[in-house]
């Protein structure tokens, strides 16, 4: 039964959330995403603040919002379990605790990040916070996790609901990242050549003085007729 209605619901374009749009109800969990209303099924949307954001993040967070009133840019929103749920890699009921690792933590522990996509530019934000269980030097976030932030972040440039697996990504890490800071991630399309899609990223300090990492990638859709296992 969850597997037909999550595929009506796909068709729908539904998982993939409201993109943009008005702003989210401001409460302590976040809008849901309630997928049928006689079904106990609702998707939280970790995109939205929470008590752990810091000053600079809800700052931020609503100048973009300022952005998307005219359209031009959208919020996209988070699930927890969605890439499962949507993956036609898998099956959901093999895998029942599978979740996407970067929402596995609990509010401020790890990854606190919303992004914002722009489809003209061909452009995604992410403004990232990265919380203690991301520590690699002392006070320091991992680079792994950075890595992680911007693989996401720049995939979503390349490509917004389709199958898309990065297949090459390299970083020059030119600063630390201070543990509990907020930087923004900058990730640009900027060719797609059949199936590949390159796209460049630069990582910054809330005031743009400081660059701490720049990376380019190669996402490449997944072609239907091969078999990805
Ligand atoms: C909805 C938005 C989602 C946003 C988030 C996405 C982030 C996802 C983050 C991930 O964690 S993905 C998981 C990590 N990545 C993988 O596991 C990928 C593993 N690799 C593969 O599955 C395959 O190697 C791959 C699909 C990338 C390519 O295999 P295919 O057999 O489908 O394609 P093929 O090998 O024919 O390559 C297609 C083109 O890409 C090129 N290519 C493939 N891998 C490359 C590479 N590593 N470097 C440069 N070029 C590469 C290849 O040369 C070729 O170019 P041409 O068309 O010009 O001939």
């Amino acid at each position: 039964m969850l597997r037909s209605c999550l595929a009506r619901l796909r068709t729908l374009g539904a998982l993939r959330g409201p993109r943009g749009g008005a702003r989210p109800p401001a409460t302590d969990t976040g809008p849901a995403l309630r997928l049928f209303s006689s079904e106990e099924v609702i998707l939280k949307d970790y995109s939205v603040p929470n008590p752990s954001w810091s000053k600079d993040l809800r700052l931020l967070y609503d100048q973009y919002m300022k952005k998307c009133e005219d359209g031009s840019w959208k919020r996209l929103p988070s699930y927890r379990d969605v890439a499962h749920l949507d993956s036609k890699l898998i099956k959901e009921e093999q895998m029942p605790q599978a979740r996407i690792f970067i929402r596995s933590y609990e509010d401020g522990l790890g990854f606190e990040f919303v992004m914002f996509h722009n489809d003209v530019e061909k452009k995604t934000v992410c403004l990232f916070q990265g919380g203690p269980y991301l520590q690699g030097l002392s006070g320091w976030l991992h680079g792994g996790a950075m890595a992680t932030m911007i693989d996401i972040t720049s995939g979503m440039a390349a490509s917004i609901g389709e199958r898309i697996v990065t297949a090459n990504l390299n970083i020059d890490f030119k600063r630390p990242v201070p543990l509990y800071s907020v930087v923004v991630i900058n990730s640009q399309l900027y060719k797609a050549e059949g199936r590949k899609l390159f796209v460049s990223c630069d990582v910054r300090s809330v005031d743009g003085k400081t660059l701490y990492a720049e990376a380019t990638s190669l996402f490449v859709k997944l072609d239907p007729e091969k078999s990805s296992t």
